[in-house]
């Protein structure tokens, strides 16, 4: 085999069991042809993947297929091995979290990327803080502001004072200060991975509530669950994927709930 031969990359294409959804219009972002590879490891496997805009996208499968690792690439902490990624019709590459900031796209991580030893203001600003033009930071601006976002756009309950700090909250008050950090920052796109894992039947309700109101105020939605019926309370859309490929996907109004498990569980 020459040098030339040995770069062709062998990757069995796998056939998906519906055509796929095609996008109404430019959508929010788009991924064509993914692959990751981790050395000889194919994770994502020509994977294709939009969000358009004013929806929430279902994103399943069982363990393994390869969810958590195209959203990590859609929050620039793991770039593709090739493929294109598009960010409302213009291609962008996003090798790491300012790059996907940029493109509108606000992550929140099944252990919340929020640092507990400080009070819920300095989490809302962290890297973003309201600074003087001699850079000190504006607490009482943020502090404000914290109050303003805490109180209106997710009325989160039980937070009555923002420099509680975070290590204090229950697992749904932080879900809900990372939200609120995504609405202040109007981020078009919000990623959620496993987000209900830790929380209780009351603050799973409250958490998929925020993301139908955050669609309604604009901002679409990425849910990896593992809850088809947390899924389906929210999600316009299921992108069901295995082995790292897209094997199935539906509108919701194309599907049924017995649907998407069964290719969910047939992998
Ligand atoms: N850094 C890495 N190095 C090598 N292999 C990896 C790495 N990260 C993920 N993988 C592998 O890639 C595959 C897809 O993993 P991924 O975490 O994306 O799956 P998932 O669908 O999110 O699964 P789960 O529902 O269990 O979280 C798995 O086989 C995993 O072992």
């Amino acid at each position: 085999m020459n040098a030339s031969t040995a770069k062709v990359e062998v990757i069995a294409p796998r056939e998906p069991r519906s055509p796929g959804v095609k996008p109404a219009g430019t959508p929010l972002l788009e991924m064509r042809n993914i692959v990751k590879r981790y050395g000889a490891f194919v994770a994502l496997n020509r994977m294709n993947f939009h969000i358009g805009e004013n929806e929430v996208v279902g994103l399943l499968g069982d363990n393994g297929a390869g969810k958590s690792t195209l959203v990590k690439m859609m929050s620039g902490i793991n770039p593709p091995t090739s493929g294109e990624i598009y960010a409302r019709g213009g291609k962008v590459a996003l090798n790491c979290r300012a790059d996907s900031e940029a493109a509108g796209i606000e992550t929140i991580y099944q252990d919340i990327a929020l640092v507990d030893s400080m009070p819920i203001t300095r989490n809302i600003f962290m890297g973003r803080e309201i600074t003087n033009r001699w850079g000190f930071m504006k607490h009482k601006a943020m502090e404000r502001t914290a109050i303003e976002i805490l109180g209106s756009a997710v009325q989160i309950s039980g937070i009555d004072d923002p420099e509680k700090e975070v290590g204090f909250l229950s697992g749904g008050q932080k879900q809900a200060v990372a939200i609120a950090r995504a609405v202040h920052f109007k981020r078009n796109i919000l990623l959620l991975d496993e987000p209900t894992s830790a929380l209780s039947v009351r603050e799973t309700e409250h958490l998929l509530g925020y993301v139908r109101d955050l669609k309604s105020e604009g901002t679409s939605s990425v849910l990896v669950t593992h809850n088809i019926y947390h899924a389906f309370q929210v999600c316009d859309r299921f992108v069901v994927m295995s082995h790292g490929a897209k094997v199935f996907e539906a509108r919701k109004e194309d599907t049924t709930i017995e649907e998407v498990t069964d290719h969910v569980i047939r992998t």
